[in-house]
């Protein structure tokens, strides 16, 4: 670990009653990686998520992101600090339009003051109209600019998932954390959301967390894997390592993880 390291989690755990959920996860991402989050149903990947995003306030260990520490912060102050999420289930403002839902996300980072819009100053609609040219801008590099005007629920499912990735990127985070982004999409589409991830982390200086089912996704677009089996990490190296770990293997036992 170097200067470069950007999130931190030391023996991080959570326990909901008597159900240790998550325990001990030690992981770091360092800026600029695109890392894997995996591990069978019910291993504990959305529950690390939410500790990392404040969702839930770890019950022991500590985490620090960009030299900050953010345990028992509100999700609103780690967004503030750069750190944005999309979610398993979507969760987009469904009647909305497309541009709306990015323009609601830029408005977080909007540069313009909030006396300037109440009083109509030529400072808002200048930064109006910049915040809609940026969004336009975001939406054409996930190919939704021809969507623009319509509702949100309106849009195929795959291209929801797009939204809900462009959305979270219009509050320009450090770090992205995707939960299965290609969950329900069909092969092609899962391909052309690789291409895309991979694209924005290089065009954006991002750095992102993975959570996916979809081994051939991880596998061929990590650097590194995180792999959790209730609720504890049992293995973390390279795609090529973890592919070969016993460990992993028989915690997929049945699964393909080979791919
Ligand atoms: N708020 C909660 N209260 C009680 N138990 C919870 C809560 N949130 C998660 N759990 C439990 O924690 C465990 C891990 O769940 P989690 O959703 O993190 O798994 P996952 O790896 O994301 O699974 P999947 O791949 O199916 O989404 C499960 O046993 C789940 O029932």
């Amino acid at each position: 670990m170097t200067g470069n390291l950007l999130l931190n989690a030391e023996n991080v755990g959570i326990q909901f009653g008597g159900l240790k959920a998550v325990q001990k996860v030690n992981m770091y991402l360092n800026k600029g990686e695109l890392i894997g989050l995996i591990g069978p149903n019910g291993a504990g990947k959305t529950t690390t998520f939410n500790m990392l995003t404040g969702v839930y306030e770890p019950t022991e260990g500590e985490i620090s992101f960009d030299g900050k520490k953010i345990n028992g912060m509100q999700p609103y102050q780690v967004t503030k600090l750069g750190m944005s999420r999309t979610f398993q289930n979507i969760r987009l403002f469904k009647d909305m339009t497309v541009l709306d839902n990015v323009k609601v996300a830029n408005h977080q980072v909007a540069k313009h003051s909030i006396i300037s819009s109440i009083l109509r100053l030529p400072s808002h609609f200048k930064g109006e109209a910049e915040m809609e040219r940026q969004s336009i801008e975001f939406l054409k590099i996930f190919g939704l600019d021809v969507y623009k005007d319509e509702l949100a629920k309106n849009l195929p499912y795959g291209m929801q998932r797009r939204l809900e990735i462009a959305r979270a990127l219009a509050g320009k985070p450090k770090l992205l954390l995707l939960d299965e982004p290609a969950a329900g999409m069909n092969p092609q589409e899962t391909h052309d959301l690789m291409e895309l991830i991979a694209f924005i982390r290089k065009e954006f200086d991002l750095t992102i967390l993975l959570i996916e089912h979809d081994m051939h996704l991880v596998m061929g677009i990590c650097e590194r894997i995180y792999v959790l089996d209730h609720g504890q990490l049992i293995a973390d190296g390279t795609p090529e390592a973890i592919r070969n770990n016993p460990k992993v293997i028989e915690a997929y036992l049945g699964e393909e993880v080979s791919e």
